[in-house]
């Protein structure tokens, strides 16, 4: 069974790696994913400046997922950049996130990113704040647009965007549509968490992280089928871009469900924040098993053709 994969056209031991915020805000974290079986790796989205983030409890873990609410705490740029600049590339395939707090913010990082000779691939994630009271970024479609303009001209390499969930029909044609727009935009990762769920535990009648009065984002097997949807939607309306499955994998078999969905890659975020890095060793085994028990001895046998009714 082989397990390769190429992406932009490099190709890929097998499709595992991280989801941007899971063991990945510092170089100890970084190396460890480095030398873990997950063939790409993506840094934490980094800001202009370091930041600290929220209060803690910030994040809890549950056994159909998790919740947090972070608030970007990441190390500034220049250490991500550093970290690329370092990385050897030709062992694993590094993604950069970065989540600029103004559109200006952004774009002085992709500057300094573009000037860099580290082929680290730039992922935008569109969840990044906008201007207060305003919906997130990507839920923007204006400020979407203008933002991948500004990305577009100031970047000349191929790039991607990590997108929130999309529930309403018109939302994926809509967004597809801004994507759709830039060419150079290669990838799309769907999806980051589901936003603002509420988790309350009936023991302590309490929520169970402190910042926003215990809103946070849901990961892990609450988004599954969310996070199937999406990357269908965007496999179906962006034809020339290739999509990086995010959202409740847990184990071979969700994996399998992304790739049928159209997925190139698959990360893995609540369940490596619960498992550590053998997680990929064990999707990895548990992906392989499938594939064997459906006769299929390579990825593209079934990447994407996932059969309706
Ligand atoms: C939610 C933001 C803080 C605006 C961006 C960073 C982020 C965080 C975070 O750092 O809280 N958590 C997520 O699940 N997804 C994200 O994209």
């Amino acid at each position: 069974t082989d397990l390769t994969c190429l992406f932009l056209g490099q190709p890929l031991a097998n499709p595992l790696m991280n989801a941007s915020g899971v063991c990945c805000r510092t170089t100890t974290e970084l190396d460890t994913l480095a030398s873990s079986a997950a063939a790409a790796m993506v840094t934490k989205s980094c800001t202009l400046e370091p930041r600290t983030g929220n209060p803690e409890p910030r994040y809890s873990s549950l056994p159909l997922g998790s919740i947090n609410s972070m608030g970007l705490p990441n190390e500034g740029y220049q250490y991500y950049l550093d970290y690329a600049e370092r990385f050897d590339h030709e062992r694993k395939l590094l993604f950069l996130s970065i989540s600029g707090l103004t559109l200006d913010d952004n774009v002085e990082m992709i500057a300094a990113i573009r000037e860099a000779v580290n082929p680290a691939l730039l992922e935008v994630n569109l969840s990044c704040p906008n201007v207060p009271g305003k919906p997130q970024t990507g839920y923007d479609f204006e400020a979407m647009d203008e933002l991948l303009d500004e990305v577009n001209d100031a970047y000349k390499r191929p790039f991607g965007v990590k997108l929130p969930p999309y529930f309403d029909i018109s939302h994926f044609d809509a967004a597809a549509e801004v994507l759709n727009r830039y060419p150079r935009l290669a990838f799309v990762t769907c999806i980051n968490s589901v936003g603002n769920g509420l988790v309350i535990d009936p023991d302590t009648e309490s929520v169970v992280i402190k910042p926003k009065d215990g809103f946070g984002g849901l990961g892990g097997a609450y988004v599954l089928p969310t996070a199937l949807a999406n990357v269908n939607a965007f496999y179906r309306r962006c034809p020339d871009k290739q999509i990086i499955g995010c959202g409740g994998v847990q184990s071979g078999t969700e994996a399998f469900l992304h790739l049928l969905a159209g997925a190139s890659l698959v990360q893995i975020g609540t369940a490596l924040y619960e498992e550590g890095p053998a997680v990929f060793d064990r999707v990895l085994g548990e992906l392989t098993a499938i594939m064997a028990s459906k006769g299929y001895t390579s990825i593209d046998a079934f990447r994407g053709k996932l059969k309706t009714l």
